[in-house]
């Protein structure tokens, strides 16, 4: 693929005046007020790019929805365009994109697949042919499928969608394993050998995060319920109730194990982005797990080698929903959340800490020093791993009481039942 042509600029009425086709990529974020609140895509940034596209068009072109949109978008993209088309023809396309995160060069390259979706009439036709011509000089035509405009929409919102149904159910797994003896990795490691399961995104967590998985499914939800499917919304909701409900049962285990108090302890927070190999916190659970701390009024000493203390000060003052709007439209945010202190090393968070919580799955913490962390912790030292990252036996040997989600409970923790 060559990327000599490619160039950046933030003229964007001039590149999108002399441009034959045109992605658009914006931010399409849940709704925070008025209809819709709290589950609606709020569609305010790409109308007002259909509006631009329109007003600064000269000749005919092809607009592609590149954002993660509601099913139907491009009907109310396609009214906008032509009730202000001055003769110009305007053909939608929904060309859903389905890179992860901290692999995002690499998914462009090898994708599973690219999905175009258009109209069923011959310029539509021509319009996708003219947007697969694009993709075919890197992307094995076979890979390439096309479909009509609505199909590509919604599956976009479906593969999110399934995605997180699997982590849901395997975090759900994890609970009733912690119950019974059973061990999550095992269960979810003998579950993937099915083939017609497989072995991906099967590792049970403290939840997922990102700004993508809530805001899509919030999206679908809303979306069944427009339409008169409300068995079916509730049957995705719960895949944001078991998500909800993991980050709470976390914050629960850590209180009760450590007296049914963390008031005024110090509690060492590892890791905050949502993921690891990214310094982003869009809907990261460590924000919930936080801020369950912060409710009873532990003192948080935070370290993840990506994410700024200013970010993380921001994360936990600002409200559900507000993150994905632009920073002039977010509320002004207090002047900081005083209990609590970010640091640039895992050793210096966690010293003379009551307990370690491990919120991200980044490598370095495998290779942490526990043996010093302990040393230099309150005792009894609590290790809390939200990614069953840590060899919960080593540390056990060095003296920690350790909780990993969905592992075989240690007797402690048997004895301090969470209950919430
Ligand atoms: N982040 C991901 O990994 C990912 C993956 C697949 C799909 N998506 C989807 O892609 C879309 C964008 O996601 P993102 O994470 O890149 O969001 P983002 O908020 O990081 O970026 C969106 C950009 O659009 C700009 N913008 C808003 N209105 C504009 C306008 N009228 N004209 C020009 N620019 C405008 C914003 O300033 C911002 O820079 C969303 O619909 C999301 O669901 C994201
Ligand atoms: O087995 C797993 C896999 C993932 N996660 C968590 O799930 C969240 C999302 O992870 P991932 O899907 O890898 O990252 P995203 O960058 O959010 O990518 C998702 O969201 C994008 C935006 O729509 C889509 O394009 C991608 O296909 C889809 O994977 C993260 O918090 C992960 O820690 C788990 O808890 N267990």
């Amino acid at each position: 693929m060559q990327w000599k042509e490619t160039f950046f600029s933030t003229e964007v009425e001039k590149h999108v005046s002399e441009a034959d086709i045109i992605f658009v990529s914006v931010n399409t974020p849940t709704k925070t007020r008025g209809l819709g609140a709290g589950k609606a895509a709020d569609l305010t940034y790409w109308e007002s790019a259909a509006r631009m596209i329109a007003d600064v068009s000269k000749n005919d072109k092809i607009v592609v929805e590149k954002s993660t949109v509601p099913v139907k978008t491009a009907e109310a993209i396609e009214k906008i365009l032509t009730h202000n088309s001055k003769g110009i023809n305007y053909q939608i396309l929904s060309n859903p994109e389905f890179l992860a995160e901290g692999t995002a060069i690499q998914d462009l390259f090898h994708p599973d697949r690219v999905l175009i979706g258009g109209r069923d009439t011959p310029e539509g036709q021509k319009a996708i042919q003219t947007l697969k011509e694009v993709y075919a000089h890197w992307v094995p035509e076979d890979r390439i499928i096309c479909t009509n405009l609505w199909s590509a929409e919604l599956s976009k919102l479906a593969a999110n969608a399934f995605l997180a149904q699997r982590i849901s159910s395997v975090n759900a797994m994890s609970a009733l394993c912690e119950a019974t003896g059973a061990d999550v990795t095992q269960v979810s490691s003998a579950v993937g050998k099915d083939t017609r399961i497989g072995p991906k995104f099967l590792n049970a967590s403290v939840g997922f995060g990102g700004s993508c998985f809530q805001k899509d499914i919030l999206n679908l939800v809303y979306i069944c319920e427009c339409n008169g499917l409300p068995e079916v919304a509730n049957y995705w909701k719960q895949v944001i109730k078991v998500n909800d409900y993991q980050k709470n049962r976390f914050v629960n285990r850590m209180v009760a194990s450590m007296f049914n108090t963390v008031s005024g302890k110090k509690i060492a927070v590892l890791g905050f982005a949502f993921k690891k190999d990214t310094g982003d916190t869009r809907e990261t659970p460590a924000i919930d797990v936080c801020k369950g701390l912060l409710g009873d009024n532990a003192h948080l000493s935070i370290y993840d080698p990506q994410v700024t203390q200013e970010q993380i000060q921001r994360d936990l003052s600002m409200k559900k929903f507000d993150w994905d709007h632009p920073t002039d439209l977010q509320p002004m945010s207090p002047a900081g959340v005083k209990q609590v202190n970010v640091v640039w090393d895992a050793y210096e968070a966690t010293k003379d800490a009551h307990g370690v919580c491990i919120l991200t799955e980044w490598d370095e913490f495998k290779s942490l020093d526990f043996k010093r962390i302990y040393d230099n912790m309150q005792k009894p030292a609590f290790v809390f791993d939200g990614r069953n990252v840590v060899d919960e036996e080593k540390l056990r040997e060095i003296g920690f009481i350790v909780y990993s989600i969905g592992k075989p409970l240690d007797a402690w923790l048997k004895d301090m039942p969470a209950v919430a």
